[in-house]
């Protein structure tokens, strides 16, 4: 681990009833930057997201989380974090606010900034309507909203764009590179709404069958395939860009 990275993950795995979903998985997420992290379903995403939040244990191999081992420093790691992982859970009779307050006194963090959190992600008008009123998009919103009230170093957002409408999509992409701009955090983001990433992320990493086989800046993907990011997925989905390549 080296102090300009965010997220450091070497040869990791992981097995479930013994078949290895993760393998040998490589990855460097450097502070201050925007990761977005591609790969089809059922590639490993998720479960790797799992894996540096604390939510699974590795079966083998290291990561590191902010310089800090994901089997020894659990609740450390879990302070400096925000996540978005599956679906959110939420107090459902209890409002957008409410469940804030609640989200900072576990964390025990400071509850100045609900209002202006609930603003950024466009949630200020909903008063005490309580989350089972709200809509998908409103969850997401408010997913985005706890994963950093907390002010953490690092969100770790698996698909959390999924359910905006447009308008959303937008503030979301000018609230994630704000916030690294900003207020120096460290974003590490999976989304199949490649044209998002393609707007937001400084690096790319691609997961195929549990390990990731490109891990490449945004510039050299731009440098390889002129014509986009869904074009440099996809080739490398079909094979057409076979090499592996990281950093
Ligand atoms: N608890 C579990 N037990 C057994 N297998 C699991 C478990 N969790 C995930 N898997 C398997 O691990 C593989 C990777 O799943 P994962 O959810 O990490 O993929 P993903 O890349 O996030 O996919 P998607 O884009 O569909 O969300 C899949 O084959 C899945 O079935």
């Amino acid at each position: 681990m080296n102090n300009i990275s965010a997220v450091k993950v070497e040869n990791l795995t992981k097995t479930f009833d013994g078949h290895e979903v993760i393998k040998n998985c490589n990855m460097n997420v450097r502070k201050g930057t925007i990761y977005g992290f591609l790969g089809a379903n059922g590639a490993g995403k998720t479960t790797v997201f799992k894996m540096l939040s604390g939510l699974l244990t590795p079966t083998m191999g290291k990561a590191q989380v902010l310089g800090m081992d994901v089997n020894s420093d659990r609740g450390e790691i879990l302070r400096n974090i925000g996540t978005i992982i599956e679906t959110p859970i939420f107090y459902e009779h209890l409002s957008a606010s409410e469940n804030l307050e609640i989200h900072l006194a576990y964390m025990n963090a400071n509850n100045s900034e609900i209002d202006s959190v609930l603003t950024k992600v466009g949630l200020n008008n909903t008063g005490k309507q309580p989350v089972s009123k709200f809509s998908l998009g409103m969850r997401q919103r408010l997913a985005i909203a706890r994963a950093l009230i907390h002010k953490p170093k690092l969100l770790i957002l698996d698909e959390p764009i999924n359910g905006l409408d447009p308008m959303g999509i937008r503030e979301m992409r000018e609230l994630f590179l704000d916030l690294v701009k900003n207020e120096n955090m460290t974003i590490l983001i999976s989304s199949h709404i490649l044209s998002e990433i393609e707007h937001i992320a400084d690096t790319i990493g691609v997961i195929v069958n549990g390990t990731v086989i490109r891990e490449v800046s945004l510039t050299e993907v731009k440098a390889e395939c002129p014509t986009g990011l869904e074009d440099y997925f996809l080739d490398i989905m079909t094979g057409r860009i076979g090499n592996v390549k990281t950093y």
